[in-house]
C-alpha cells in the first residue's frame, strides 16, 4: 500500500476539484475482513468514509474510535468521519475521532450551536471540518456553517440505513446547496458531496446536479473491477 503523504488534512485540501471524488464507505466493507478489504480498495480510494452512529440520532450504532485508530494504521488514504450523533456528545466525539486519525470530521447541521462548536474544535485540533444534512432538513440549515467548513454533504436517503434508493429530492437539494455556497462566496473552497443511494444509474445524475464527491457503498465493495469503476467515475462530467 502507498505510504505518506497521501493522508492528513492537507490531503483533504489537495483533493482534485476537476473530477468526481470517490469516497469509499467502510460500513459497506466485509466487516469481518476489514484488513483484506482495505488492501483491495486502497489503490482506488480517494477518501475513506466512516459512518459513526450513536443509536439515538440514528436507528443503530456504527463504528467507534478504537476501530478507526486501527483502520488508520492500515491505510495511507485520508479518512472522513461522518458523525451521526446527538448534539450533547458531538464535541467529545469530534475530539476522540481526530485523536483516532480522522483527517476530516463532518457533523450534522441539526446539532445546531454544538455542531458549530465541534467544527471549530476540529479545526483547532488540526483537522478539516464539514457539515451534513439529513434528507428532511431544509438546505438553508447549512448557511451558518458555510464560513467554517470545507465539505458540505447531503444525504440522499434516510439517515443510518444502507441499501436504499436515492430520493427524488437529492438532485434539487444539491443544486440549492451549491447556490448557497456561491452566495456565501465559498463555492471554490467547499467540496459538495452526495451520500446515500449511490448506484450506477444515480451517479451521473448527482454529478450533473453538482456533486463533487459520492459516497460509494455496495457500488464499490460489490464491484470486482475497481480500476474500471473508478476510471468511469473519474471521467463523468458535471454537465451530462
Ligand atoms: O451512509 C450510507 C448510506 O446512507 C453509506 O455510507 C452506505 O455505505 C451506503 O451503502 P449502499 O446503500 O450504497 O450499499
Amino acid at each position: 500500500m502507498t505510504t505518506k503523504p497521501l493522508s492528513g488534512p492537507s490531503a483533504i485540501a489537495a483533493l482534485p476539484r476537476n473530477r468526481l471524488i470517490g469516497e469509499f464507505s467502510l460500513w459497506s466493507a466485509d466487516l469481518a475482513n476489514m484488513e483484506r478489504d482495505l488492501k483491495r480498495i486502497d489503490p482506488y480510494v480517494d477518501l475513506h468514509h466512516i459512518d459513526v452512529a450513536d443509536a439515538r440520532f440514528t436507528p443503530g450504532f456504527l463504528f467507534f474510535p478504537d476501530l478507526v485508530a486501527r483502520i488508520a494504521k492500515l491505510t495511507a488514504r485520508p479518512i472522513h468521519v461522518h458523525l451521526m450523533v446527538e448534539a450533547e456528545i458531538v464535541e467529545e466525539q469530534t475530539r476522540q475521532f481526530i485523536e483516532a486519525g480522522a483527517d476530516l470530521i463532518s457533523v450534522h447541521a441539526e446539532n445546531g450551536e454544538a455542531g458549530l462548536r465541534a467544527v471549530r474544535l476540529a479545526r483547532e485540533l488540526g483537522a478539516e471540518a464539514g457539515v451534513v444534512l439529513r434528507l428532511e432538513t431544509p438546505v438553508a440549515a447549512v448557511t451558518p456553517f458555510l464560513p467554517e467548513v470545507t465539505f458540505v454533504t447531503l444525504l440522499g436517503t434516510s439517515i443510518g440505513v444502507k441499501g436504499q434508493s436515492l430520493s427524488d429530492k437529492a438532485c434539487p437539494r444539491l443544486i440549492e446547496a451549491r447556490a448557497l455556497m456561491r452566495k456565501a462566496g465559498r463555492e471554490a473552497d467547499i467540496v459538495l458531496a452526495a451520500d446515500g443511494g449511490i448506484r450506477h444509474e444515480t451517479v451521473p445524475l448527482l454529478r450533473a446536479a453538482g456533486a463533487e464527491t459520492v459516497v460509494l457503498g455496495s457500488l464499490a465493495f460489490g464491484d470486482p473491477d475497481l480500476a474500471q469503476r473508478m476510471a468511469w467515475l473519474h471521467g463523468l462530467k458535471v454537465a451530462a
